[in-house]
């Protein structure tokens, strides 16, 4: 796929974490596209409307994903999200085996965001590392410096 193509995922990733945040939830979005390029599940933070610690967007979307699909299937998808998964969501990626992941931001812009705000104490941890520990080899493609700004813009004025 080209980077056209992973703008125009990352823009509705955009929107969905545009609409996390209005749910009361914070301002992640991510979204699994099949092999063909379909859209197959869209899935905001969830984290404080569902108290739900694990409740990130790209985790949420793996348990879906795992429930609906199986594993060799999940291997030829990507999932798409708004900035760099964390620790936490890169091992429920490795372990629901999606073999690409596109991200608009990364870790360490989001710790520039967020600061040490006790809602998201980021760990400021590469995916790409993450994934390095393990024994599969996952496609990380991201930051997208073209979507700094709306991504930027979905976070503004939510941490303190
Ligand atoms: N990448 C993310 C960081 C924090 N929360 C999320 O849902 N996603």
């Amino acid at each position: 796929m080209s980077d056209r193509d992973h703008i125009r995922y990352l823009k509705r990733v955009v929107e969905v974490s545009e609409a996390a945040r209005e749910s009361g939830n914070t301002p992640f979005g991510a979204l699994l596209v099949g092999p063909d390029g379909e859209i197959l599940l869209e899935q905001g933070n969830i984290e404080v409307t569902e108290r739900n610690c694990t409740g990130h967007a790209e985790t949420t979307l793996m348990e879906r994903a795992s429930g609906l699909y199986d594993k060799k299937f999940l291997w030829d998808c990507a999932l798409y999200t708004s900035v760099e998964p964390c620790a936490m969501c890169s091992g429920s990626i490795y372990w629901g085996n999606v073999g690409t992941v596109v991200y608009g931001i990364s870790e360490k812009r989001l710790l520039e965001l967020t600061g040490d705000d006790e809602q998201n104490p980021t760990l400021d941890l590469p995916c790409r590392e993450v994934f390095a520990a393990g024994q599969k080899p996952v496609t990380v493609i991201g930051p997208f410096e073209e979507l700094d700004e709306a991504i930027v813009a979905v976070h503004a004025g939510y941490w303190t």
